[in-house]
């Protein structure tokens, strides 16, 4: 594995920030040698913005004067809202504590600033340093001065929001070195009230939250429709991001979107934006595909993650899940480890997306200060003096479901159960700060259950629970973690969770190197192993760590905080935000972002078919012509396909072939009315000419034979690759077998979708291994099947074939959508690029093959080259599916039913006129759009 796609810095290795700086540089320096644009910024999306700003009356504010950043709702009198004059706004980030607060102006109105993903925020500003950032979030609620409320974004003046954005455009950060010009600036995004609310407390927390930490609604304290309501509003701010960044960009930008609140982002913006470098970070856990499954709206979330270039997660479990999902929800596959090369993706119609995982760190430099501030010293030495004599456990968690708080509590009742000598000796201060959504239930459960356990152990002199429900001070937080005997962190799920490394800095500079007690269920767990990993579920579990940690010796105690130290202290924010965009940065000129194939135009085609005097058109079927669906028999022509067909068959200036995988009878059978269509059978290795004189059943002419190319090639092989097939079979349920004349595939489109692409991928290796060296084969990879056809045939030399006999056709559409329909694009490459090549030599299928037989057995070897009439203009190689898909092809449509569309355009037939049924196979399984 290369550096530069390396996903993480693993646990132990002794990378520095430094050293991923350096590969940084190594590949802009690489980029720009190739030409790839950069324009030197990384915009990152962020659900709000981390910044509070006030509006002030302008007429009595002095112009730029900081104002108080707390409390943010103004007591003083109202404002002038009738004054034109310019307003004053003041911005700053949420964490600029320091900054002067001695104006006495009145604000108009403030923005409320909210707090969290701190270990974000800090990665996003160490950037400046080496990138201009952009931060665009929402502004968050709008609150008036008077009366004290929200106001609609609405009611913001255009004036009032143009000063903001200009306030938060020129504010300069603290911590940005005042020698470097680059800097963080703020985009604010303005939501509706409704929009804004629907999509934060609605879907975010209501549905996606609960799902992606493993709760199904109905267990969730809170009162809602459905899992489904509030959809349109996530959908609406999403988009409302999309479009502001939209506004913004400029090529050679790196757009990092954060986390579950902005899933639909990516789609909406690489449809805005096609070329757009975009990274996914997901800072929740991602559930189990039996979990994501649930969710109504699946496909439309997964969509939107996938416009992404790369999709990153905290662990690889987490980025295991997500893939499965999509493998299993969608039907997409996962890319080979064989054929995209390192990296682990998902495919959608050729697009790319990476998957990757980086865990986040905290800024460990500014905990470790932050735990040394001259207010932290005394709050410890009152907490030692509290409970002196005591050991002190310490809870710090958000009063969330997911936090375990009450299992947490039943653990430590189990403590003093199972290990009653500890009754009177330990406490547990347990501090649950309120969440943004409180649940009333949760938090007279948790008081309840302090009380009944202060009830059962303690007494006039000992109260074993101290439960505070509150935010703690700076000061107040890092004195607890620093005084813990023991830390006790066991949410039921965690994306990561950053208490437990500031808890490991504290420990470091207070000098008491205490134990940790972490669920196995946070994403950190498995950075963590010196911790003491517990099932949260599991009291005894619980309880006994408790018990080990209490009673750990020194040397024990201090050999699992020096690693735990290490590895809290190298995998950083700042670390993490720097692999973020060396991770993204690796994704530019590659796949996805250099590949684009330009969308073919009716208009333009229809031109060229104007103006040509004869015209070759080569269609695969499957996947080409008619949808993939997921039985192969009912893969079957529709109306307007076979009605575009036969318009182009009946203009004598058209000769029309289909060239495709399946054998003749299945051709004969959908397709043989039209005797003016030609057929290429089992990628090659059979033809038939189009009868010429009629087009219809009943047309006149005579039926022309099929010719076998595969007549005298050596078949022993099938039987070989049949026994191989067939032990698959017998292993992955729901596969079958399609044996052709001289092919043969193995399909596994009904199985389950992982264990089919595993199977697949061993009998490939099987295949290719024992057999494709020894016998005159090839082993071809499709859509979820793997075919087995003799290497001296293929569509290409069918293609060349056609050519060769026709070379005065100087229009050729030839369209297919899969890896085989690549050798017809190969075949016709050199004439679709280069206008003085347009001479063909005789191809082996005419001099082997009808030669062979016009001579009774010897070849004859003086055929001529011949001149081809075709222009570079006039060839139109047409690949189906994405637009980035890997391909020879120069054009792209993205499904048959394009293909199709742009036929009956050409033969003037509008589409709309014509009678579409939807396909379904014998079971009413409707034909499957999810992967083509
Ligand atoms: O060259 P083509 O015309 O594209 O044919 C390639 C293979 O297509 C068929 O399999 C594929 O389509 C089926 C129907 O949509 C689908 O169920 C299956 O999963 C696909 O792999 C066909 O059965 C094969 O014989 C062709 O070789």
């Amino acid at each position: 594995m290369d550096s530069f796609h390396e996903p993480y810095i693993r646990q132990g290795d002794d990378i520095t920030i430094e050293q991923v700086r350096a590969q940084l540089s190594a590949l802009e320096a690489s980029h720009k040698q190739h030409g790839i644009q950069l324009s030197g910024r990384v915009l990152h999306v962020c659900h709000y913005l981390p910044v509070t700003a006030t509006l002030a009356s302008p007429s009595s504010s002095p112009p730029h004067l900081p104002l108080p950043l707390h409390p943010q709702i103004p007591q003083t009198s109202p404002p002038s809202p009738s004054s034109s004059a310019p307003p004053t706004i003041v911005a700053k980030p949420n964490d600029a504590q320091t900054l002067p607060s001695d104006a006495d102006d009145t604000p108009r109105w403030s923005l409320s600033p909210r707090y969290g993903h701190a270990a974000m925020i800090s990665g996003i500003r160490s950037l400046s340093f080496t990138y201009q950032q952009l931060i665009i979030g929402w502004t968050g609620d709008i609150l008036s001065s008077t009366p004290a409320s929200s106001l609609p974004a609405s009611s913001v003046s255009s004036q009032d929001r143009a000063a903001l954005e200009d306030a938060l455009a020129t504010y300069t950060p603290r911590e940005a070195d005042p020698d470097d010009d680059r800097k963080t600036t703020y985009v604010p995004v303005w939501l509706d009230q409704a929009v804004a609310h629907g999509h934060y407390d609605g879907y975010c927390k209501q549905t996606l939250w609960p799902l992606f930490h493993y709760l199904l609604w109905q267990d969730v304290a809170t009162e809602y429709a459905s899992a489904d309501s509030h959809y349109s509003a996530y959908a609406a701010a999403n988009l409302a991001f999309a479009q502001r960044i939209a506004q913004i960009y400029v090529p050679g930008d790196l757009i990092w979107v954060h986390d579950y609140h902005l899933l639909l982002v990516p789609k909406m913006l690489r449809a805005l934006i096609p070329d757009a470098v975009i990274g996914l970070f997901v800072h929740t856990p991602f559930p189990s595909s039996e979990v994501f499954r649930c969710l109504p709206r699946r496909k439309e979330i997964l969509d939107g993650m996938l416009g992404a270039n790369l999709v990153c997660f905290q662990t690889y479990s987490y980025s295991r899940h997500f893939t499965s999902t999509c493998v299993r929800v969608c039907g997409y596959e996962s890319t080979s480890r064989k054929t995209e090369a390192l990296i682990q993706g998902i495919d959608v119609q050729g697009h790319v997306t990476s998957v990757m995982h980086c865990p986040v760190g905290v800024d460990a430099e500014r905990v470790a200060r932050d735990t040394l501030r001259p207010g932290v010293q005394p709050k410890l030495e009152a907490l030692r003096s509290l409970y002196e004599g005591k050991k002190i456990i310490m809870g710090r968690d958000k009063l969330d479901v997911v936090k375990g708080v009450l299992q947490k509590l039943r653990a430590f009742e189990k403590l003093l159960h199972d290990y009653p000598e500890w009754i009177g000796q330990v406490v547990l201060i347990q501090v649950t700060s309120p969440a943004l959504s409180d649940s009333p239930k949760l938090e007279r459960q948790v008081s309840e259950l302090v009380a009944h356990i202060n009830g059962e152990y303690g007494s006039l002199d000992f109260i074993p629970v101290h439960h505070y429900h509150q935010t703690l001070k700076k000061d107040e937080f890092y004195a607890l973690l620093s005084v813990a005997d023991l830390g006790v962190i066991t949410p039921l799920r965690d994306g990561m969770n950053t208490t437990s490394m500031e808890f490991v800095i504290a420990q470091e500079k207070s000098g008491k190197r205490s134990p940790l007690v972490l669920s196995e269920f946070m994403g950190i767990s498995q950075h963590m192993a010196d911790a003491l990993l517990v099932n949260p579920w599991d009291l005894g579990d619980v309880a006994s760590a408790m018990n080990r940690g209490l009673l750990m010796s020194a040397s024990s105690k201090l050999a699992r905080h020096e690693r735990l130290h290490r590895v809290v202290t190298t995998h950083t924010s700042h670390t993490w935000a720097l692999v973020l965009s060396k991770m993204l940065l690796a994704q530019m000129g590659g796949q996805g972002t250099a590949r684009r194939t330009p969308f073919i135009e009716k208009a333009v085609l229809k031109d060229a078919y104007d103006k040509a005097g004869k015209r070759l058109f080569l269609f695969d079927y499957d996947g080409t012509l008619t949808p993939i669906v997921k039985t192969p028999a009912m893969a079957v022509p529709s109306p307007s396909t076979l009605l575009a067909l036969t318009k182009l068959t009946e203009d004598p200036k058209n000769l029309v072939y289909i060239v495709s995988g399946r054998d003749q009878l299945f051709l004969e059978q959908h397709l043989g009315k039209l005797s003016g269509l030609g057929m290429s059978a089992e990628h090659g290795g059979f033809i038939r000419e189009p009868m010429r004189g009629g087009s219809e059943e009943g047309g006149e002419g005579k039926e022309s034979e099929w010719v076998n190319f595969t007549e005298r090639l050596d078949m022993e092989w099938m039987e070989e690759v049949g026994e191989v097939f067939r032990y698959y079979t017998e292993r992955t349920t729901g596969s079958h077998i399609e044996v052709k004349k001289s092919s043969i595939t193995w399909h596994y489109r009904a199985s389950d979708p992982e264990w089919g692409q595993f199977q697949c991928r061993q009998c490939q290796d099987l295949l290719e291994n024992n057999l494709a060296h020894k016998r005159p084969i090839e082993v071809l990879v499709g859509k979820k099947n793997l075919e087995v056809r003799p290497i001296a045939v293929n569509k290409g030399e069918i293609v060349k074939r056609i050519l060769y006999q026709n070379p005065d056709a100087d229009f050729i559409f030839c369209a297919g959508d899969d890896k085989t329909d690549e050798d017809m694009f190969r075949a016709l490459h050199l004439f679709a690029t280069d206008a003085t090549s347009a001479t063909l030599d005789p191809p082996l299928s005419i001099t082997l093959i009808d030669d062979h037989a016009a001579n009774g057995g010897s070849s004859k070897p003086e055929l001529p080259t011949v001149a081809l009439a075709v222009k570079p203009e006039g060839v139109f190689t047409t690949a189906v599916g994405h637009m980035s898909k890997r391909t020879l092809a120069s054009w792209h449509v993205t499904t048959p039913e394009e293909v199709v569309g742009h036929m009956l355009h050409l033969v003037d037939i509008d589409p709309a006129t014509v009678a579409s049924a939807p396909l379904e196979d014998e079971a009413g399984e409707e034909k499957e759009t999810s992967h083509f």
